[in-house]
């Protein structure tokens, strides 16, 4: 006997093993309907007529002596099935010597993992404050599968740094959450020029690079399996 509806329970004619497994019936079935089911014995399942499952659906048949999970599904991104995917960069022009190689690492990644250069968005705006909103703007726009936002805000003398990194980070969350498209958080937080170099190309890597790869795993996952 199968189970359809969310998942598929295969009745199969042998003792269950591993954790204790639960049938529980939804409230307008008896009771009578649960079965724990030990993982040490076979367990008898009779069920006299269908009824629902809490989300499943048990069909009108014979019952059998024991009860065997499907296995659990995983979902995840692919970065080699990247063919019609589309892009947006935003890119911050303050720091400039920082986020054009932010921007030249996350190219390169797009091109290495084959997604067109006709599919790839890049948008520049004065400073990363400026990144959530048009962030939002392009993803609420339905034309691209995933937003990489780039910036490099670095510390200076006054707690102005705070409310550029607070404001940018949020600006980004929301975007995403509220365009319902990924957003991905490409901003350096730095405390000096150095740190900044250093990830953007330098011996910390590229994190324009990084984040590419990120966009492109989102963007996957939205489009192969959250649809
Ligand atoms: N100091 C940095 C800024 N400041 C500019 C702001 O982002 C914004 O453009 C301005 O406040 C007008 O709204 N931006 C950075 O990206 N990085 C910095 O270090
Ligand atoms: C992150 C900033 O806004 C910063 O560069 C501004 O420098 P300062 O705090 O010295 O005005």
């Amino acid at each position: 006997m199968a189970l359809n509806g969310f998942g598929r329970l295969k009745i199969q004619e042998r003792l269950l093993s591993g954790t204790v497994c639960a049938a529980f019936p939804s409230p307008r079935n008896p009771p009578s309907a649960a079965a724990a089911i030990s993982p040490h014995k076979s367990t008898s399942l009779s069920f006299s007529s269908s009824f629902q499952f809490q989300g499943f659906v048990v069909d009108r048949k014979q019952s059998s002596s024991s009860v065997q999970i499907a296995a659990v599904r995983h979902l995840e991104g692919s970065v080699t099935k990247t063919q019609g995917l589309r892009f947006a960069v935003v890119v911050a022009r303050f720091n400039e010597i920082v986020t054009k190689r932010l921007l030249e690492g996350a190219l390169e990644t797009f091109h290495k993992y084959s997604v067109n250069e006709e599919d790839i968005d890049v948008v520049w705006v004065p400073g990363s404050f400026e990144i959530g909103v048009v962030a939002e703007r392009l993803g609420k726009s339905r034309k691209y599968h995933a937003v990489l936002c780039i910036g490099a805000v670095i510390r200076g003398d006054t707690s102005h740094y705070d409310a550029v990194v607070n404001s940018a980070t949020s600006g980004v969350l929301s975007a995403g959450l509220n365009s319902g498209v990924p957003c991905i958080f490409g901003v350096l937080t730095c405390d000096d020029m150095d740190q900044a170099l250093n990830r953007a190309g330098g011996k910390s890597g590229n994190k324009g690079a990084e984040c590419a790869l990120t966009a492109i795993e989102m963007a996957s996952l939205f489009e192969h399996h959250l649809k």
